[in-house]
């Protein structure tokens, strides 16, 4: 797992680790890191330094004085001379440093234009210099122009190679991207507390990923539901049930109208038309293609009813955006995943916004459910305040029905009795595996993601594990 701690969270730890260290010491181990890194990356011996008017700034001109001693040509542009980091400048002017009106003829920019302040658009003067950049870009601590605690870009941004650090990872590095990002030990971990962002390693998903053992048998690790699919979309049934299938050993039934569809396609579901006689299962999938008429929505207060988690995408949200009422449905203690993308959140709750984890702890809040927002970045939030962070590394997943076979990845994981905030993390992680290893560079339907789940989870899964 990898945590991620939000600006007002860091400042406050950093004050606390100022309060005991000299002055400076912690800028200089900071900037010292982004000067090893520039040596690593940097293809030659010529480095640019665009400086903006704060200690992100300051890093940089630090960075550009470590740089000097070991015999490198930097050259600064000072963004706001007069608020340039005082003695980073002094320091880097009497190693030799140059200070321009323009970058040119460099191998590496190292981005000190704005960290931990950033807020809005990059300043006119600062988006001309980015705009005319050549050379590979280092970001110190975040690429300028991303907002760090939302990664919300509002117009020109850096585009960085790879962004160092310091003390602990920003919502920014698992929001957007930060080409390889290091990080650079500056003492800040032990005032650290719980970060407010948590992104899951491949590692945790295979550890949580549910196996059978010995004893198992079809039944005991958690038989699916699927209530999805109709005769005009019997495809959303298909991808959802094999998505389930697919995730976990075990069982799993479908109830609906593309009963001869899903039968079809996948001969060990086993399938009814009509939830009344779907038998007893352990968690529901409700929604792809459902449609959301009256016949519908009485699906949707049935599995809300019945005492098991469900996973509510697609037509289920829409129809609980279109009447609240069926809420009542649901028992309180039953645990529900809200899987929105972008219009059916706006739907649900209004407005998305540039914020994506508040917009998702919102709802999480007020639903008293799971909330995965779908996206390039997908947020899951749960109602107790954990939040997780999953991005994509490819936009092959942006294709018609990927997100039914996410919906009966997260069922399966569900009705295996995953904690239903690991259970959505687990199957975002492993779909988007699914969608690389799937598309490897070119187009895919969302069958061919589906047909990737095996490898997509053997991928997740200890070597050690047969
Ligand atoms: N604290 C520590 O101990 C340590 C901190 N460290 C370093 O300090 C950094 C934080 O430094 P910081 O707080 O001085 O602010 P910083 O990010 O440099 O911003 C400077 C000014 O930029 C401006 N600005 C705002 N938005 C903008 C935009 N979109 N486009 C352009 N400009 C914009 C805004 O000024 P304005 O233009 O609004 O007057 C703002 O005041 C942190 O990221 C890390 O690198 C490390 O050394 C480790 C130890
Ligand atoms: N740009 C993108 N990059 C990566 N994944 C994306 C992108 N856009 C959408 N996705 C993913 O694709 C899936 C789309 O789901 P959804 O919009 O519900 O599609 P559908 O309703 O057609 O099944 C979600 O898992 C979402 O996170
Ligand atoms: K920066």
């Amino acid at each position: 797992m990898r945590g991620l701690w939000t600006t007002a969270r860091v400042r406050a730890a950093e004050d606390r680790v100022l309060a005991r260290v000299p002055a400076g010491s912690l800028m200089r181990r900071a900037a010292f890191g982004v000067a090893t890194v520039a040596l690593e990356v940097s293809a030659g011996r010529r480095i640019g330094l665009l400086v903006g008017a704060g200690n992100n700034g300051g890093d940089a001109l630090w960075a550009g004085y470590y740089l000097r001693r070991r015999g490198v040509a930097v050259s600064a542009v000072l963004l706001d001379p007069p608020r340039a980091h005082a003695e980073g400048l002094a320091a880097f002017r009497k190693a030799g440093g140059r200070v321009v009106d323009r970058l040119t003829d460099v191998d590496l920019v190292i981005d000190g234009i704005v960290g931990l302040s950033g807020r809005g658009p990059l300043r006119p003067d600062a988006a001309e210099h980015v705009a005319h950049l050549d050379a590979p870009v280092l970001a110190v601590d975040s690429p300028s122009g991303l907002d760090p605690d939302t990664g919300a870009v509002h117009g020109p941004a850096v585009h960085a190679a790879v962004t160092v650090t310091f003390g602990c990872l920003k919502p920014v590095h698992a929001l957007a991207d930060c080409g390889d990002v290091r990080l650079v030990d500056i003492g800040l971990t032990p005032e650290l507390a719980g970060p407010d962002l948590v992104e899951l390693e491949v590692s945790d998903v295979g550890a949580a990923w549910p196996v059978p053992g010995p004893t198992d048998d079809k039944y005991t690790q958690g038989v699916t539901g699927v209530a999805a699919g109709s005769a005009t979309y019997p495809g959303a049934a298909v991808l959802a049930t094999g998505a389930a299938l697919l995730a976990t050993s075990g069982m799993v039934r479908y109830a609906g109208a593309a009963a001869e569809d899903v039968r079809a396609r996948w001969p060990e579901a086993i399938c009814t038309g009509s939830i009344t006689d779907a038998g007893r299962v352990q968690a529901w999938v409700a929604g792809p293609g459902l449609g959301t008429g009256l016949g519908a929505e009485e699906v949707l207060r049935t599995v809300l009813d019945a005492g098991v988690p469900v996973c509510a995408d697609a037509d289920a949200i829409t129809m609980l955006a279109n009447n609240p009422d069926l809420w009542d449905a649901r028992d309180p203690d039953t645990p529900v995943v809200l899987t929105p993308h972008d219009r059916e959140y706006e739907r649900l709750v209004g407005e998305v916004g540039d914020d994506r984890v508040a917009a998702a702890k919102r709802a999480a809040d007020r639903f008293d459910a799971v909330v995965l927002l779908k996206g390039h970045a997908t947020v899951i939030a749960a109602p107790d305040g954990r939040v997780l962070v999953n991005r994509a590394r490819t936009s092959w997943a942006s294709t018609a029905g990927s997100g039914d076979v996410l919906s009966g990845l997260i069922g399966s994981l569900l009705a295996a009795g995953l904690d239903p905030l690991l259970a959505a993390g687990c199957a975002a992680k492993v779909h988007v595996l699914a969608a690389e290893l799937a598309a490897d560079g070119a187009p895919i339907p969302a069958s061919a993601l589906l047909n990737a789940i095996p490898d997509a989870i053997r991928a997740v899964r200890p070597l050690t594990v047969p």
